[in-house]
């Protein structure tokens, strides 16, 4: 009767719980809505699932994490979880397009927006720890916006480390004649896949590439001609940027990358005019270092957390004492 409908309509008008009608939650893709989940809203108004690993006392260092194509920062979890241990306080953020963040699978208009979303999740800890030291650890693309962002600002970081970053092509599939066929396919299909990722060349260890296959916050589709474009003139960026780099930096590469030719870290270091940088090779190192061979992944652990707490400055008021 009328008493229903109105009590009905009562509810629907004071309820307010209730989103607005024309406001949906927005979801990410899993469709997990993100007011249920860590997140910040980038400069297009894209959603950006973040982690942070908080240790319990006061940090000494505010460590940005930055993930490589196709990934996603929950397989940076161990890694963080040793750094917070050492009193650093780990975030990251899925970069667009990837993992638990909006935006069109392992694609971007502009590889600068992953840089621009970069510094404003820094700028974002950086306004809640004002004193701290900031470091960057980038893997592979990763590494190509962990060098973008700390090119932008030069003073800004205590230290950059790198794990096999995307600085050159890959010769093999950087012959002139592919990239001009890429930049031709790129006016009229940029939507055309190339081939994907291969699996087998991230990791000696067969667990890993396993987990990998299995995760489904990767990304295991073709990588679209207009992406690669975007990779490419991420290359060219850095190849103009190197003989800038001042700012301390530690690299860490396999010389069995297939996916990111070493080449690219030995021209970093031995170009760069910073005073203080090393690299370290690993023999029969595959791709994603943090993730090969057992001893190969503890000894990358055991590199970067030692070069980033020797590189936390005394500060006046306590250490030097
Ligand atoms: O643990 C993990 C899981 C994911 C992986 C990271 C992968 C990653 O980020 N890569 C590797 C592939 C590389 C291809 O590069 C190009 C391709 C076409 C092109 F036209 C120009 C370029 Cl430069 C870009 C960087 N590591």
């Amino acid at each position: 009767g009328s008493d229903v409908l109105s009590s009905l309509l009562r509810v629907s008008v004071t309820d307010s719980s209730m989103p607005e009608p024309g406001a949906a939650p927005r979801r990410s893709p899993q469709g997990v809505p993100y007011s249920d989940l860590p997140h910040i809203v980038n400069a297009d108004g894209l959603h950006l699932f973040c982690r942070y690993w908080e240790p319990a006392g006061q940090p000494r260092a505010l460590v940005f994490i930055a993930h490589g194509a196709g990934e996603h920062c929950g397989p940076y979890d161990e890694m963080a979880q040793k750094l917070k241990e050492l009193s650093l306080l780990v975030f990251a953020h899925d970069h667009v397009g990837h993992g638990q963040s909006e935006g069109d699978r392992m694609n971007i208009k502009d590889f600068q927006i992953y840089i621009r979303d970069s510094l404003q999740h820094i700028d974002l800890m950086k306004s809640r720890h004002p004193d701290l030291p900031v470091f960057i650890v980038g893997h592979s693309m990763g590494g190509a916006i962990s060098i973008l962002t700390a090119c932008e600002r030069p003073g800004d970081f205590a230290g950059v480390v790198l794990i096999a970053p995307l600085v050159q092509m890959n010769p093999e599939s950087a012959t002139p004649f592919k990239v001009f066929m890429a930049k031709l396919l790129n006016h009229m299909l940029p939507s055309l896949t190339m081939g994907s990722i291969e699996s087998k060349w991230l990791s000696r260890d067969k667990r890993q590439v396993a987990a990998y296959d299995a995760d489904e916050l990767n990304y295991h589709g073709g990588m679209r001609v207009s992406f690669g474009m975007q990779l490419m003139a991420a290359v060219e960026r850095m190849e103009r940027e190197i003989p800038s780099i001042s700012w301390p930096f530690l690299l860490l590469h396999g010389d069995a990358d297939k996916l990111c030719d070493i080449r690219g870290s030995r021209i970093m270091h031995d170009n760069s005019p910073s005073t203080d940088k090393k690299i370290k090779i690993y023999e029969g190192g595959y791709h994603a270092l943090h993730h090969d061979l057992p001893e190969v992944a503890e000894s990358v652990l055991k590199e970067l957390t030692t070069w980033i707490t020797e590189h936390i400055p005394a500060t006046t008021s306590q250490e030097v004492q």
